[in-house]
């Protein structure tokens, strides 16, 4: 997979160059460029930024280096795909406003072969960018909560960790994706590890036994009971409330 990034911190991505992420990149699986949005100004103080039209507090990115930008980005697909037509990117463009980014756009962007990404700052980026750059490339606007940052590149990393990981051979045991949060609507169960007494706490019986069967049934259990406790919101009613009058009998 390609990730072309444009940003005006462009240092703010190298933790993308860490762990497991690192070495997916020095492995050739990702094949990552950080682009900084001021090399596509023209002036002497490399502006990116002016007042919004129609007032208001803060500042709007400019289209124009936007727009070059983007063109560079455009400008290193030489792949040709089926139909004949130059390869482009997919662009997505972190922010508030944006469709929640979810583990399952997660797995849909993992198969993509090519992202882009927009890091916004200030009060956002002008409106006719993300015009201009739908009629070259599909874009989303995907957020990764109900939150404001002070611009897009935090919210980059973590949309790049939770696509790559995805990818055949970044996790070195593809089973440990098995089970995870949101991989089929449950939260994850608990975990334990040695010693079996800590602090005057067990680990739960069912797990020294050896009885995966007794096993499974219990994580299984704990998926259910964890999400109706935590997030009622991701099971089907009936089973949230089944699953919460239960925890209530206890
Ligand atoms: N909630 C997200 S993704 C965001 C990006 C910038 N500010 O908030």
């Amino acid at each position: 997979m390609r990730l072309d990034v444009v940003s005006i911190f462009p240092d703010y991505l190298a933790p993308l160059d860490l762990s497991l992420i690192g070495k997916a990149r020095r492995d050739g699986l990702l094949d990552l460029h950080v682009h900084d949005l001021r090399d596509f100004t023209h002036d002497r103080h490399r502006t990116v930024d002016d007042t919004p039209y129609g007032g208001g507090a803060g500042m709007v990115m400019k289209p124009q280096p936007w727009s070059e930008a983007l063109d560079h980005v455009l400008a290193q697909g030489k792949s040709i795909d089926a139909t004949g037509r130059r390869r482009v990117p997919t662009l997505i463009v972190p922010g508030p406003g944006g469709e929640p980014f979810t583990q399952a756009i997660a797995r849909e962007l993992a198969d993509e072969p090519w992202l882009a990404f927009a890091c916004g700052r200030y009060e956002g980026i002008d409106e006719r960018v993300y015009e201009w750059a739908g009629e070259r490339m599909p874009v989303r606007v995907l957020s990764l909560g109900d939150y404001v940052l002070n611009g897009g590149e935090v919210a980059v990393l973590a949309m790049v960790e939770a696509i790559a990981r995805l990818l055949p051979g970044v996790i070195g045991n593809a089973e440990s994706l098995v089970e995870e949060s949101h991989e089929d609507g449950l939260l994850e169960y608990p975990v334990y590890t040695k010693p079996a007494t800590w602090d005057g706490r067990e680990v739960p019986e069912v797990l020294l036994g050896g009885n995966h069967a007794a096993i499974a049934t219990w994580r299984h259990q704990q998926r259910v009971e964890r999400t109706a406790a935590r997030r009622p919101d991701l099971l089907p009613p009936a089973a949230a409330t089944s699953a919460l009058g239960e925890l209530e009998e206890r």
